[in-house]
């Protein structure tokens, strides 16, 4: 049964892929909750509250898998999770509408003094006068970020009849011609804007992109949103030059520090705030809410997400043509780091035939968790797997091949240590499943699953007689057996298959026999 905390408020009835599924129990709870037992949690959701960090990771071993209802991931140490092979997903387009609509609703009660003509009616008082404002129409709007929030807000923005210059290194002036919208530099930006709102992610590039050298370069009297992240805009900077009067006022959704405490932006009466509310309607914490539900089951029913920071996207149905090659690579690298006793300094991977049509490098990664599974103790999958071999000094190279050494498709890996190297090719093939077809330079035929044996021998009258006697003997049934020799009388190889694991005795007695030159339990 796998324990899901939902950490912070999110959606009830956005969770009901989760409430549905029968092998997960939900928990409601923060995670400083002394009642959660963090250490039996398979998946957390949360939305920006609760600080995901490396020590929270360090207490949740079980996790694999972080939500984040939203778009931002900076409550996340994406790093963290990725070393240690937890997946991120996020929700990244069921808030855009809700958080385009607040920013504009910002720009427009910024713009005509809205909060606080209503806080000065409630007391009372009828100042037409001192709350006169400045229409949209014909101004310039600066959007930093040209996402999908800066997007929608542009086509909102337009329809008011205003000017849209934009910054975002990513557009392309097709796009922005598309859009309407005049693709400029980040210092066009500042110095034609009458109105600058940042729609950036909060990363260390745009921390501070708006400063005082980039305040100092916009014109007297210009107006700042950041319904983004707090911190894009420098608050510090802000408040100086708020109360010098070059900005002529600000309306902000974020904070650096949330909630923000005794702000120094709220002296000013030209600040407008509100408590990230961006995303806060009905309508996008549904969304959300639904989007990471579906993700999380997907994820534990085996099937692709497709909304991950630290993964590939894949459709379902590249998906399905993926899963058979997926799983022949998992048993070729578990094989691969069964057969072989030493330490290893370089895995090559050729794929050649139908599989070089594919996602290869998912398969490389896929490869490469199978081959730690059993070597190593942390948890390795598709997320970690390139770092985990960087971490331990093993060169991992991939290539596409031509030959495909007369199968339709062939994954081939040699793993190189000091002394020696060890190859082992797999196929998959239709209608039979996946086959290792090669092995540390013997052709062979088996089933990459289940109990093996694998044996280097001498080829001689009697071995695979005597091999058969002693586990006989023990009551061990061979399932299937596999040789392969190069020549008469030289070296060869078994594979024996079992029902069940066999026993240390039975081993030990097959590593005394005459002409057995070496034997590793495979468990697959
Ligand atoms: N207030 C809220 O409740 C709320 C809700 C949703 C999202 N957000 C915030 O809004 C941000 C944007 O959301 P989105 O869905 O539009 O994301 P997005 O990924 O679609 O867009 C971000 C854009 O920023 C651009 N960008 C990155 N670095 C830049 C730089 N240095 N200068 C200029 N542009 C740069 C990217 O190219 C991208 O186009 C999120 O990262 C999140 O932090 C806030
Ligand atoms: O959870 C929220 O309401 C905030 C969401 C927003 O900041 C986001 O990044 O999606």
């Amino acid at each position: 049964m796998y324990q899901i905390l939902v950490a912070d408020a999110i959606n009830a009835e956005g969770l009901q892929p989760l409430l549905e599924y029968k092998d997960a129990v939900i928990i409601e709870k923060k995670v400083t909750d002394p009642e959660v037992e963090l250490e039996k949690i398979d998946a957390l959701l949360v939305r920006s509250a609760t600080k995901v960090t490396e020590e929270l990771f360090e207490k949740m071993p079980q996790l694999k898998i972080v939500a984040r209802a939203g778009v931002g991931v900076d409550n996340i140490d994406v790093n963290a999770a990725t070393k240690r092979g937890v997946i991120v997903v996020n929700a990244p387009d069921g808030n855009t509408i809700s958080t385009a609509e607040h920013t504009f609703a910002m720009m427009a009660a910024l713009m005509r003094n809205i909060p606080q003509a209503h806080q000065s009616v409630k007391n009372l008082e009828w100042k037409r006068n001192e709350f006169v404002g400045n229409e949209l129409y014909g101004k310039t709007l600066g959007i930093l970020g040209m996402g999908r929030i800066g997007t929608e807000l542009a086509k909102r923005s337009k329809a008011f009849g205003m000017n849209v210059q934009v910054f975002d290194p990513f557009l392309t002036n097709e796009r922005a011609s598309k859009l309407g919208v005049q693709n400029s530099s980040l210092d066009e930006v500042l110095e034609h804007a009458d109105i600058i709102t940042v729609h950036t992610p909060l990363t260390a590039e745009t921390k501070g992109l708006i400063n005082e050298k980039a305040l100092s370069k916009t014109k007297k009297g210009v107006y700042f949103l950041n319904c983004a992240r707090g911190g894009i805009i420098d608050e510090d900077a802000l408040a100086t030059f708020i109360g010098n009067g070059h900005v002529a006022g600000a309306a902000l959704d974020v904070f650096e520090v949330e909630p923000p405490g005794e702000y120094p932006l709220f002296k000013f009466d030209n600040v407008i705030v509100t408590p990230h509310l961006g995303a806060s309607t009905r309508e996008a914490q549904l969304n959300v809410a639904t989007q990471v539900a579906k993700e999380v089951r997907m994820f534990f029913e085996d099937k692709p997400v497709s909304n991950s920071i630290n993964l590939p996207a894949m459709s379902k149905d590249i998906f399905e043509r993926i899963r058979p090659f997926h799983y022949l690579a998992k048993q070729i690298g578990s094989t691969l780091s069964q057969c072989i006793n030493e330490g290893i300094q370089e895995i090559s991977i050729t794929f050649s035939g139908s599989v070089t049509d594919l996602e290869t490098t998912y398969l490389t990664k896929a490869l490469l968790s199978g081959f730690f599974k059993n070597r190593i103790d942390i948890y390795v999958n598709e997320v970690n797997a390139l770092l985990t071999a960087k971490e331990r000094g093993i060169t991992v190279g991939e290539k596409i091949s031509t030959n495909s050494f007369g199968y339709a498709n062939c994954i081939s890996v040699t793993a190189k240590s000091e002394t020696r190297q060890f190859t082992i090719r797999g196929t998959f093939i239709d209608h039979y499943g996946p086959r290792i077809v090669y092995l540390n330079d013997f052709n062979i035929d088996f089933y990459p699953e289940g109990n093996l044996l694998y044996i280097q021998h001498m080829d001689r009258p009697g071995v695979i007689g005597r091999v058969g006697k002693i586990l006989g003997d023990h009551s061990i049934n061979i399932a299937t057996m596999q040789v392969g020799r190069k020549q008469v009388g030289g070296e060869a190889i078994m594979i024996l298959s079992f029902d069940k694991p066999i026993d240390d005795i039975a081993v030990n007695k097959l590593n005394e026999l005459d002409d057995i030159v070496s034997m590793n339990h495979i468990l697959l």
